[in-house]
C-alpha cells in the first residue's frame, strides 16, 4: 500500500476570480449564502473575522456578484494609514492643498464611483474619519481635500474588522451610529481550525493552483506530511495554508510533497494527535535518510552508522519508500 495522498485534481475548484469556495461546513455557508443573497443590493456589508479568513476574498466575491461588477472594486487598508494621510486617501486632494499636495489627486471614494469601496481595517479608524464617513453615507456627496466642490458619488460599502467593535463602541473609541450605518448584513467566517471538513480539498485546491503556477509536476503528498497538515490549527488561517503550501510545492522534489519539507512547528502541532507509531516513523524515515544521503548512499557505512545490519537497512528503505535524489 502506498504511503502518498494522491492529489486529486480540483480543477472545478478553481473558479475564475481565483479562489475556492466550497465548503461542507455549516457556519461557512451561511456566510457564503448571506453574501450571496445581499449581493445584489446597495446594503452595506460587513465582514467579520480573524485576519487571513478571506474577508477581502468575501468582499471580491460579493463585487463580482453584484450589478456592479463592471465597475471598480477599490480596496483601502485603513490600518496602514496615519488618520491625515487616510483622509487624504479616501477623499483625495486638489493641488496645493497642504504641504506635499504637487498634484490633484483622486481619492479613493471618487475612484470607487460605480463600484464597491472595501475598507479593511474599519475598526482601527479614528472618531473623526467615521463621522466623514457617516455623512459621505448619508449625502452620497464628497469633497476632495482643498476644495468646496460637492461631487455626487455613488458606491457599495463593504467593511471588515478583525476586532471586536461592540467593546470599541463601550469604549468610545467606535460610534455607535456609524456602526449601524455599516453594518446592514453582517457576516461572519469562521477561522479555518474550525472548519476542518474543508480542510483537504483547500490543501488540495493549494497544492494544484501553486503546481500549475510554478509549472511543477506534483503527484502525491506523504501521508504523514498530509496528516501533519491536517491535524495543523492554522492561527493565521487560509494565509498561512496558501504560504505553506506555495512553500512544500517549491521545495517537492520528483513530483512528491514530503514530511522533510514541514517547518518543525507545523510538525510538532500537527504531530499531537498522531499516533506514537506514526510519529516513530516519519522520524527514523527522516533520520535514515539524512544518514543515507551523509554516507552518499553506501549502504555498509550507513548501516553501521546507524547501528543496524545492512538486511535491516534495506528492509526500512523499501517499507519507508525512500529513494535517492540525484
Ligand atoms: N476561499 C479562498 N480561496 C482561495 N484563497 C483564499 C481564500 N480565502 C482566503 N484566501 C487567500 O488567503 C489570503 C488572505 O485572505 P484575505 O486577505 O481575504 O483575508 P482577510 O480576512 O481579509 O485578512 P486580513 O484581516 O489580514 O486583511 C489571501 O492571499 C487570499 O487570496
Amino acid at each position: 500500500m502506498s504511503n502518498n495522498v494522491s492529489i486529486l485534481n480540483q480543477v472545478r475548484g478553481l473558479s475564475t476570480h481565483n479562489y475556492f469556495l466550497e465548503s461542507r461546513n455549516k457556519a461557512f455557508h451561511k456566510a457564503l449564502d448571506l453574501a450571496t443573497r445581499a449581493a445584489d443590493s446597495n446594503a452595506t456589508i460587513l465582514l467579520l473575522g480573524e485576519s487571513g479568513v478571506g474577508k477581502e476574498v468575501f468582499a471580491n466575491y460579493i463585487h463580482h456578484l453584484s450589478s456592479r461588477k463592471n465597475n471598480a472594486f477599490v480596496a483601502i487598508n485603513c490600518h496602514a494609514f496615519s488618520e491625515g494621510l487616510l483622509q487624504s486617501e479616501l477623499y483625495g486632494h486638489e493641488k496645493g492643498a497642504f504641504t506635499g499636495a504637487y498634484e490633484k489627486r483622486i481619492g479613493r471614494i471618487e475612484a470607487a464611483h460605480g463600484g464597491t469601496l472595501f475598507l479593511d481595517e474599519i475598526g482601527d479608524i479614528t472618531l473623526d474619519v467615521q463621522l466623514n464617513l457617516l455623512r459621505v453615507l448619508d449625502n452620497k456627496k464628497i469633497t476632495r481635500i482643498g476644495s468646496n466642490a460637492l461631487m455626487d458619488i455613488d458606491f457599495r460599502l463593504i467593511c471588515a474588522t478583525n476586532r471586536d467593535i461592540k467593546q470599541r463602541i463601550e469604549e468610545k473609541k467606535f460610534r455607535e451610529d456609524f456602526y449601524y450605518r455599516i453594518s446592514t448584513i453582517v457576516i461572519t467566517i469562521p477561522p479555518l481550525r474550525e472548519r476542518k471538513e474543508d480542510l483537504r480539498k483547500l490543501i488540495n485546491y493549494f497544492i494544484v493552483k501553486y503546481a500549475v503556477e510554478l509549472k511543477k509536476d506534483i503527484s502525491s503528498i506523504e501521508e504523514v506530511a498530509f496528516k501533519a497538515l491536517m491535524n495543523y490549527n492554522y492561527p493565521g488561517n487560509i494565509r498561512e495554508l496558501k504560504n505553506i503550501i506555495e512553500r512544500l510545492v517549491v521545495l517537492a522534489k520528483d513530483g512528491i510533497i514530503r514530511m522533510e519539507d514541514i517547518s518543525d512547528e507545523i510538525h510538532m502541532n500537527g504531530s499531537n494527535s498522531m499516533l506514537l507509531k506514526e510519529v516513530r516513523i516519519a522520524t527514523e524515515k527522516r533520520h535514515i535518510e539524512k544518514v543515507l544521503s551523509l554516507n552518499d548512499f553506501n549502504m555498509t557505512n550507513t548501516a553501521k552508522q546507524l547501528g543496524i545490519s545492512r538486511r535491516q537497512l534495506f528492509n526500512k528503505i523499501n517499507e519507508y519508500k525512500i529513494y535517492r535524489h540525484e
